[in-house]
C-alpha cells in the first residue's frame, strides 16, 4: 500500500476557511439554516465548520444534526456483512429551512442521494445543499454536484481517498491510497 498526500494540515485550515467564509456570504447568520453531517465522517467536519463560524467569525449559534444513511442506501440489501448503524441526531425542524448537507468525500454521489431520501421523515426543507472537503472528479454515478468544495481530486479506480481529522485520527490531511 502506498499513500500521498493531497492536503497537508496547514492546507486543510486553510480550506476550512475558505468554506466558512463562502457559506457566511450565502447563509448570512444562519437563522434559517441549518446544517447536517453525513454520518460517519462528514460529522467531522460539519463539527469543525460550525466551530470556525461560531469562534472565528461570531456568527449566532448554528443548528447542526447528523444524518446516518445506512439503510437509505439502494446496495444495503446486498451485502451478507452486518450492518453497522450510526446515530441519526436532528433535534430540531427541518421544515422550511436551508439545509447544508455536509461531506468528506464525494465520489459516486449514491451517499448523497440515499442522504435525500433520509432527510424526509424530518419534513420538507425550503433547500438543500450540498458542502465536501474532496470532489472526486469523473466518478459520479447520479447528477449530484457539490454547491461548495475543499478541493478537486483525479483518482482511478482502486485508488481511496482517506480524510483524517486531528480529533480522531491524531492530525488532518487527506491522503491518495493506492492498494
Ligand atoms: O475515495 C473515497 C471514496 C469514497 N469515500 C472515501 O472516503 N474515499
Amino acid at each position: 500500500m502506498s499513500q500521498k498526500v493531497l492536503l497537508t494540515a496547514k492546507e486543510v485550515t486553510i480550506i476550512l476557511n475558505r468554506l466558512a467564509c463562502q457559506l457566511i456570504e450565502k447563509h448570512f447568520d444562519f437563522s434559517n439554516t441549518i446544517l447536517i453531517g453525513i454520518q460517519p465522517r462528514g460529522v467531522f467536519l460539519a463539527e469543525r465548520l460550525k466551530e470556525i463560524l461560531e469562534k472565528e467569525y461570531h456568527t449566532p449559534e448554528i443548528q447542526l444534526g447528523y444524518l446516518d444513511i445506512t439503510f437509505f442506501r439502494d446496495d444495503f440489501r446486498r451485502t451478507d456483512k452486518p450492518l453497522e448503524a450510526n446515530k441519526t441526531n436532528i433535534n430540531f425542524i427541518v421544515e422550511n429551512k436551508k439545509v447544508i448537507f455536509i461531506d468528506d468525500v464525494l465520489f459516486t454521489g449514491r451517499s448523497i442521494r440515499s442522504a435525500l431520501t433520509a432527510i424526509q421523515s424530518f419534513g420538507r426543507p425550503a433547500e438543500i445543499e450540498l458542502l465536501v472537503l474532496i470532489d472526486r472528479r469523473f466518478s459520479r454515478n447520479l447528477p449530484i454536484q457539490p454547491d461548495y468544495r475543499g478541493r478537486q481530486v483525479d483518482a482511478i479506480n482502486g485508488e481511496k481517498v482517506r480524510v483524517n481529522w486531528k480529533e480522531n485520527d491524531g492530525d488532518d490531511g487527506v491522503y491518495l491510497v493506492t492498494s
